[in-house]
């Protein structure tokens, strides 16, 4: 089973982390490779341009993608399944205009021009709203059209709001918001390994944010430490050596961490230990 994954830009090195963390350790990978084994003999990657990775998925070069929703979207191609998101290349495809300029709404831009690097998405959310414009395809750098006159409004990637700050550009709509997916052709889905994967990588988005923490108690006052305690579920409790204590493991939100402790401790509780989550299978 061949993943495509994108070889460079911002998404190649999240990408990579989180296949790591997957437990999906890339091998025999080397700067510039096009391909790279990984720890297990059934799943190999291919490493190629995130705009270009929906396609390698449709053709059958690889079975599954990892790329933007944007990317998929704006290939066109049928036949590929949103199975995952990634939770990461957070961002909206906008449609901007200058500030100062008289483009206030979408049908204000009818018989313009529009600059865009996905001009697949742009044509369909014109022609969604009935508004007739040209579209004017650029590769990078859109933010500069509407200011050398080469066109009226853009349709852009915006995840800070920098970028269009600085050029004075203002939101005029929001045509979609993308994240980074996890994707298959349709023919592989019932394939077992795919649902492994699919699996692996959720178990880590599902980490996220969590903390694993253990202490000891005493047993008389495991109701309360029990009540006191968000977790997930409940608590583990089981019984230890030495008089009356007990041993309470839970998973809790990290945002919930500070809180919990102070409050376990004035009930008693002892060696409270925190530690990260590498994966969690729910
Ligand atoms: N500013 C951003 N914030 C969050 N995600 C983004 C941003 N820009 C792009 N992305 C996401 O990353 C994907 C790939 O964009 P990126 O710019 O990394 O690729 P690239 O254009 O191939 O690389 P490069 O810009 O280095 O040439 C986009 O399709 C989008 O899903
Ligand atoms: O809202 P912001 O945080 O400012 O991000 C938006 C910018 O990020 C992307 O460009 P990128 O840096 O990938 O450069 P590129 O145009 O060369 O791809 C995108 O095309 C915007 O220009
Ligand atoms: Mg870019």
């Amino acid at each position: 089973m061949q993943i495509a994954v994108p070889n460079k830009g911002r998404l190649h090195e999240p990408t990579i982390e989180l296949l790591e963390r997957a437990g999906l350790h890339v091998e025999n990978g080397a700067d510039r490779k096009l391909y790279a084994d990984t720890v297990d003999p059934d799943v190999s990657l291919l490493f190629a341009r995130a705009a270009d990775i929906p396609g390698y998925v449709a053709d059958g070069a690889a079975d599954l993608g990892i790329t933007g929703l944007d990317q998929m979207r704006e290939s066109g191609h049928e036949g590929i399944e949103d199975l995952l998101d990634l939770e990461f290349g957070s961002c909206r495809l906008v449609l901007a205009a200058p500030e100062d300029g008289d483009v206030s709404a979408v049908e204000d831009l009818a018989g313009g021009s529009v600059a865009t690097e996905f001009p697949r998405i742009t044509r369909r959310y014109f022609e969604e709203r009935g508004v007739d414009v040209s579209v004017v395809e650029v590769t990078g750098a859109t933010e500069l059209t509407p200011h050398v006159d080469m066109a009226d409004a853009i349709v852009d990637i915006t995840s800070t709001g920098t970028t269009l700050r600085m050029n004075r550009l203002g939101v005029v709509d929001d045509v979609l918001k993308s994240s980074v997916r996890l994707f298959a052709r349709e023919d592989v889905l019932d394939d077992p390994k795919v649902e492994q994967l699919r699996t692996a990588l959720e178990s880590v988005l599902t980490a996220n944010g969590k903390r694993y923490l253990m202490l000891n108690a005493p047993e008389d006052r495991v109701e309360e430490i029990r009540e006191a305690l968000p977790g997930l579920g409940g608590p583990t409790v089981m019984d230890i050596a030495g008089e009356g204590m007990v041993a309470v493991h839970v998973v809790v939100d990290e945002r919930d961490v500070f809180e919990t402790i102070t409050r376990v401790k004035e009930l008693g509780a002892s060696g409270i230990l925190v530690t990260e989550i590498e994966r969690l299978v729910e």
